[in-house]
């Protein structure tokens, strides 16, 4: 970790998920700054993680690294507040859905580098999805910087920033498709008479124990799904229901729809 000092500039939920992982990872709290726009927010997150709140000017001074994690929607305005007073040698990590790094770089100063980063909630577990673009000015080792901010909080892998808003769709709103699908789940446990708490365990551990053999198997989900589904058995009815309702169907429908929202975001925000 050396000797970087990293701001997280709109700590929000995501910032505070970023900063309670650098911690357990051996952070030092006099090594992380953070700032909010509500000083009663800046309050809450000293007091809970012993971290310097400060003022957008003062951390892009006193950081190397700066995350960007406030709303796409409040960047323009963050950016027109200091963007041109960053001093030279500083890193701008923007975490921001939708925003390419030209956003950044048109309003920074000449030669900062700029690396795009989209991770995800589980990043409270140390489970992240952590997926990392080089923009203007970002070289190797700014990358290799950037991943070793995020890998003690889940994994992390480079893709060209062409591929960002696919990854939004995918991974950094992934964590809420999953939770809806396991919210349906225990509901239909409901319908089918379980009490709601024998419900929601099952269907955690079930998810639990399928994503952990998706990972360690290597097998093909196709195959795992397979093995599950007898002839004449219970879960291929259910299959026919999930086919007849258009479940595939709206998976791809519903992440086209994300990685569309991405783009209309950068749009807006030109
Ligand atoms: N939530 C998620 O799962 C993911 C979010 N993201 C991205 O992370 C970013 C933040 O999202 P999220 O954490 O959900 O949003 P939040 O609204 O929770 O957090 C945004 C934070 O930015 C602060 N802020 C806004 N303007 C300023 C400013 N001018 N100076 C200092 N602080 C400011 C707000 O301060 P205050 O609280 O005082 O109003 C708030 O704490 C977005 O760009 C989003 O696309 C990316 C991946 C996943
Ligand atoms: O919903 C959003 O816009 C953010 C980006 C990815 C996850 N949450």
């Amino acid at each position: 970790m050396g000797n970087h000092m990293i701001a997280v500039i709109g700590a929000g939920k995501l910032g505070e998920l970023v900063l309670s992982g650098l911690l357990r990872a051996g952070w030092p709290a006099n090594q992380l700054i953070a700032t909010t726009r509500r000083p009663e927010r800046a309050a809450e997150l000293a007091e809970r993680y012993g971290i310097r709140p400060t003022l957008n000017l003062t951390a892009v001074t006193q950081a190397d690294v700066l995350l960007v994690a406030v709303k796409p929607q409040d960047a323009g305005k963050l950016l027109d507040e200091f963007g041109m007073k960053i001093p030279p040698g500083k890193l701008v990590v923007s975490l921001c859905a939708g925003l390419p790094t030209s956003f950044f770089t048109e309003r920074l100063p000449g030669g900062i580098p700029v690396v795009r980063v989209m991770t995800n909630t589980p990043a409270l577990v140390d489970q992240a999805m952590t997926v990392i673009s080089a923009g203007p000015y970002a070289t190797d080792e700014h990358l290799a910087l950037t991943e070793e901010i995020f890998q003690p909080l889940g994994k992390t892998m480079r893709v060209p920033e062409a591929q960002q808003d696919a990854v939004t769709a995918l991974s950094g709103s992934g964590p809420a498709y999953f939770y809806l699908l396991v919210e349906a789940m225990i509901d239909a446990g409901i319908l089918l008479g379980l009490p709601r708490q024998v419900a929601h365990e099952l269907i955690v551990q079930t998810a639990i124990g399928s994503a952990v053999m998706l990972r360690d198997s290597g097998e093909h989900p196709v195959k795992l799904r397979e093995a599950v589904t007898s002839p004449a058995g219970t879960t291929i009815s259910a299959i026919r229901e999930l086919e007849k309702h258009g479940v595939r169907a709206a998976l791809l429908a519903a992440l086209e729809a994300a990685r569309d929202r991405a783009r209309e975001i950068a749009a807006q925000s030109a």
